[in-house]
């Protein structure tokens, strides 16, 4: 950890990442270039590129689940900033407890669990009581449009929309200093998609810095500061959204 200097609350630099296919006779992928990406709190930031840009690779990297092959990833976490490249495994939960939230495309969700305490573990795990966090679960949940006949259901059977709903649920019910979104609106109706893009507009007027994978040009002018473009690994800043 070194102390907080600037004011960023993601500060990634020189970022490379190979893939070397050993079953493809050692084939290698460089899905990384020198991607580079700084986001101050309250910013909203929407990363679009082409496919197989790399676009969900530099976010499972600032999430610490690609380890780079150089460069840093600083986030910060309790006034500081911590290099996910090089902290430990426990440093990483640690960042990702308390400061780093992330909203894959697909929920992984436990079995049996109903949808209504899916959201509320997400509380729990960051110290709300549990009815505390069972009301707020069914709040967000309603404003997300799901039915509360659903609630007391497992996620498992729930269409890919309602899913990905429940999936932000889980995010939008904690404060994240720190949200990163890959496609969070890609399976949802206008009206939900709307909804999202307020639940992002709350969180960075409370502080929030985060990083969207979107594709839509009209949703991006409507949730984004900025824009940053990524080709063959590169990024490359775009002034508009
Ligand atoms: N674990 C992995 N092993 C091997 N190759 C990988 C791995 N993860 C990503 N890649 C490769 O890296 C490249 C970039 O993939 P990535 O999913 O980051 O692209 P993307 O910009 O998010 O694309 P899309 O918009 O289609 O989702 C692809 O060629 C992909 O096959």
């Amino acid at each position: 950890m070194t102390s907080h200097q600037n004011g960023w609350a993601i500060d990634a630099s020189g970022l490379h990442k190979r893939f070397v296919l050993h079953l493809q006779g050692g084939l290698a992928l460089d899905v990384l270039r020198g991607a580079s990406l700084r986001v101050r709190p309250g910013e909203c930031v929407a990363l679009v590129g082409p496919s197989g840009a790399g676009k969900s690779s530099l976010m499972r990297a600032l999430y610490g689940n690609y380890r780079v092959d150089s460069g840093a990833v600083r986030i910060r976490h309790d006034g500081a900033m911590v290099d996910i490249a090089t902290a430990s495994p426990g440093a990483i939960l640690d960042v990702r407890q308390r400061s780093l939230g992330y909203v894959s495309q697909f929920l992984r969700a436990i079995p049996r669990l109903s949808a209504l305490d899916v959201v509320a573990g997400s509380a729990v795990a960051r110290g709300m009581n549990l009815e505390k966090a069972r009301r707020h679960a069914a709040a967000m949940l309603e404003r997300l449009r799901i039915p509360s006949a659903l609630h007391a259901l497992p996620p498992v059977t729930f269409s890919g929309g309602e899913q990905q709903r429940v999936n932000l649920a889980r995010s939008f019910i904690c404060d994240w200093p720190t949200l990163l979104l890959d496609e969070p609106t890609a399976s949802l109706d206008p009206v939900s998609r709307d909804c999202v893009c307020t639940l992002i507009a709350e969180a960075c007027a409370r502080g929030s810095a985060i990083v969207a994978i979107v594709h839509d040009h009209a949703l991006r002018a409507r949730i984004a500061d900025r824009t940053v473009l990524l080709e063959r690994g590169a990024t490359i800043e775009e002034s508009q959204p």
